[in-house]
């Protein structure tokens, strides 16, 4: 191939640009630990460099770029001019500019956008094929000459197997994509994706591209990642730091708002109640009625002085603050410096010097008269109070009033246990005593799950920031699943949010898409069908007599070709499928999985074996919603096993 040598040459100088960056990290490593000067940042730095260091040293091998952008003559900007695009910047020699640049670069921009309808003054593009860290070829697409056409690079990478854990897809993010991952930190985003159409990619991608676009602005609040589940982390967590990203929080909802920990279960008919936007009201009810109206003065006594503060002053204190709806702990604070300036009027009226020490003497002096009126609270013993049925009413029917009563009470909120649902509710509760801190960005991943009050919870910590909020009505598992996106971003705060939909899907092949799609069509989803990027791929579906028989078979043929295995059944199933794959001399390791169907939400793997879809149906109320979503985690083939009728839409 006429110009790989120089294209491998290239690479060579890549490497060594990498070794320099190596080397001069680690001088400033060592060098920075010697330094002394403003700790935190010394610390902050060293963390840096040293992660730095760590992702240069662990990766010189692998390929230093994807792509390579030549403008043409014409070009205002970069008037005949070539980029190599890669990972991450590489510098050059002796300040010559770098010779790869970072793939978020405004210049790299053009690489994802350009057509040959809209060339953006790009003379060719060249994408690059590798096999580990060897160039192994190229394709040009010259768009200034109108050429673009199906690159095989781009279909090999979507078809590739897949093992271990989510790769990023920096070499092939696609032009809706590339919109995506590119907007204004200012601008929130809701995207409606069909499964596997890359909206977690999106979402990750985006946090990267944000933190390099504007590192500054987010170094104080920072980037969180919100997904559903641990499993789901484990999957995506390697992604941002690959990217270079090691400062993101990623975490479930439950992790993030773990103020206690979640040992009870509720009802549905509890959980549905927590979970319902009214219970805002009803704590908020519950916290305030704490408030009392004073009934005696506030006496201060300094040395052989007492000052007063009269009851129907305080009460008028007491009141205007009540109206300023500020949060509670926020409007005790507040009571109480009124109540000081008060005495502090008449102290100077009386010729006292007053000095800071006075003051700080007068507020703790006014404490008790607070404990009394406006008094200190933790959100445990608000919920408690609730939940032990002495609140709701008038917002809560006496049947709901009743569904979140403790059968039995516990003795103190402390020996109380609490629902994971709960822990939304302490969350709700901490919200109204003190604002939590704020996000600069919060990515939250299959959001449709989300209930009002979880909403809330996440609201509360974007207030000041922006939100990428992604997910599928159709895969919309949970009880309180959201039926419209305006309600989703409404709750959270950003009802301005840009709406787009994704609907190209990289992970499902067309066969398996079609079955998808009719099980869709049986779902109450407003949402448009996918089409597959993808024309290969396997759909087989068998009717057995035997389940576990037929499982294993499946999974045995799935073993003969490359790539991971994933079994999903009813939660219900799992264990027994387990044990036969076992007995049959089949090990479940990294490479074969029996997944519950309510762990698999955001997985993926090359061959997918859904065994009973009955029973995966049956398990719940969105039962056939957890189904769809079984159904579209095949990358390559899906097995359909079952020994009971398939449910309709499917058969
Ligand atoms: N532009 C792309 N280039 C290569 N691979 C891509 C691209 N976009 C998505 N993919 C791949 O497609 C698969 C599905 O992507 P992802 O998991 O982000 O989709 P999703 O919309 O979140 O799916 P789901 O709703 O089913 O969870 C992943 O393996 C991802 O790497």
């Amino acid at each position: 191939m006429e110009g790989l040598e120089e294209e491998r040459a290239y690479v060579e100088r890549c490497r060594a640009g990498l070794r320099r960056m190596l080397d001069s990290a680690r001088d400033t490593v060592i060098v920075g630990e010697t330094v002394a000067g403003d700790r935190y940042s010394a610390e902050r730095l060293g963390r840096h460099l040293k992660s730095l260091a760590k992702e240069l040293s662990e990766e010189p091998e692998g390929p230093p770029f994807f792509g390579r952008l030549d403008f043409g003559h014409g070009s205002a900007e970069h008037p005949g001019r070539a980029y190599h695009i890669g990972r991450r910047h590489i510098s050059g020699e002796h300040g010559a500019p770098p010779v790869v640049v970072d793939w978020r670069a405004p210049v790299s921009r053009a690489f994802y956008r350009a057509s040959a309808g809209d060339p953006q003054d790009v003379a060719v593009r060249r994408r690059f094929g590798w096999s580990g860290g060897t160039l192994t070829s190229f394709e040009d697409e010259r768009l200034a000459l109108g050429e673009q056409g199906e690159s095989r690079i781009l279909a090999a990478e979507i078809e590739r197997p897949r093992v271990g854990p989510m790769r990023d897809i920096v070499a092939t993010i696609q032009p809706e994509q590339d919109d995506l991952v590119r907007a204004d930190l200012e601008e929130s985003i809701c995207v409606q994706g069909a499964p596997g159409t890359g909206k977690t990619a999106v979402g990750l991608h985006r946090a990267a591209y944000l933190l390099y676009a504007h590192r500054q602005r987010l170094r104080r609040g920072g980037v969180l990642v919100l997904g559903p589940n641990r499993a789901f982390l484990g999957y995506i967590s390697a992604v941002l730091p690959t990217l270079g990203e090691v400062d993101v929080e990623q975490t479930t909802l439950e992790g993030l708002l773990a103020a206690v920990p979640v040992t009870a279960a509720d009802t549905p008919a509890a959980a549905a109640v927590k979970h319902d936007l009214r219970m805002a009201e009803v704590l908020r009810a519950a916290l305030f009625r704490r408030v009392r109206r004073p009934v005696e003065p506030v006496v201060v006594t300094d040395g052989s002085y007492r000052w007063r503060v009269g009851e129907s002053e305080l009460r008028r204190v007491v009141d205007d603050t009540r109206r300023e709806g500020l949060p509670y702990t926020v409007g005790r604070e507040r009571v109480r410096a009124r109540v000081v300036s008060l005495v502090e009027r008449q102290a100077e009226a009386r010729g006292r010097t007053i000095d800071a020490a006075w003051t700080r003497r007068a507020g703790r002096a006014v404490t008790p008269c607070l404990d009394a009126v406006w008094p200190a609270v933790r959100p445990e013993e608000v919920l408690f109070e609730v939940l032990t049925g002495s609140a709701g009413d008038g917002v809560l029917t006496p049947g709901e009033r009743a569904a979140i009563t403790w059968a039995r009470p516990p003795r103190t909120y402390k020996s109380a246990k609490w629902s994971s649902a709960d822990l939304v509710l302490l969350d709700e509760i901490a919200g109204q005593l003190e604002r939590p801190r704020g996000y600069g960005h919060v990515i939250v991943d299959e959001a449709q799950d989300l209930s009002p009050m979880e909403c809330r919870a996440v609201a509360r910590r974007t207030e000041y920031g922006s939100v990428t909020v992604l997910g599928d009505l159709a895969q919309g598992t949970t009880p309180w699943a959201a039926g419209s996106w305006p309600a989703v971003m409404e709750r959270l705060g950003k009802p301005e949010a840009r709406f787009v939909a994704l609907t190209t899907g990289f992970r499902v092949p067309g066969a398996v898409v079609r079955l998808a799609n009719r099980l869709l069509a049986t779902l109450d989803a407003d949402v448009p069908a996918t089409r597959s990027y993808r024309s290969d791929g396997r759909l087989r579906v068998t009717r057995v007599t035997g389940l576990e028989r037929g499982v294993v078979a499946a999974a045995r043929d799935a073993l003969t070709f490359e790539g991971s295995v994933g079994v999903i059944a009813a939660d219900s199933d799992a264990e027994s499928l387990t044990a036969a794959l076992w007995d049959a001399g089949l090990d479940v390791n990294d490479r074969l999985s029996v997944l519950p169907a309510s762990l698999a939400k955001g997985l993926e793997y090359d061959h997918v074996v859904v065994a009973e879809p009955a029973a995966i149906a049956e398990a719940e109320p969105r039962g056939l919603n957890r189904l769809y979503v079984a159904l579209t985690r095949a990358v390559s083939r899906l097995d359909v096993v079952h020994a009971r009728p398939l449910p309709p839409g499917l058969s």
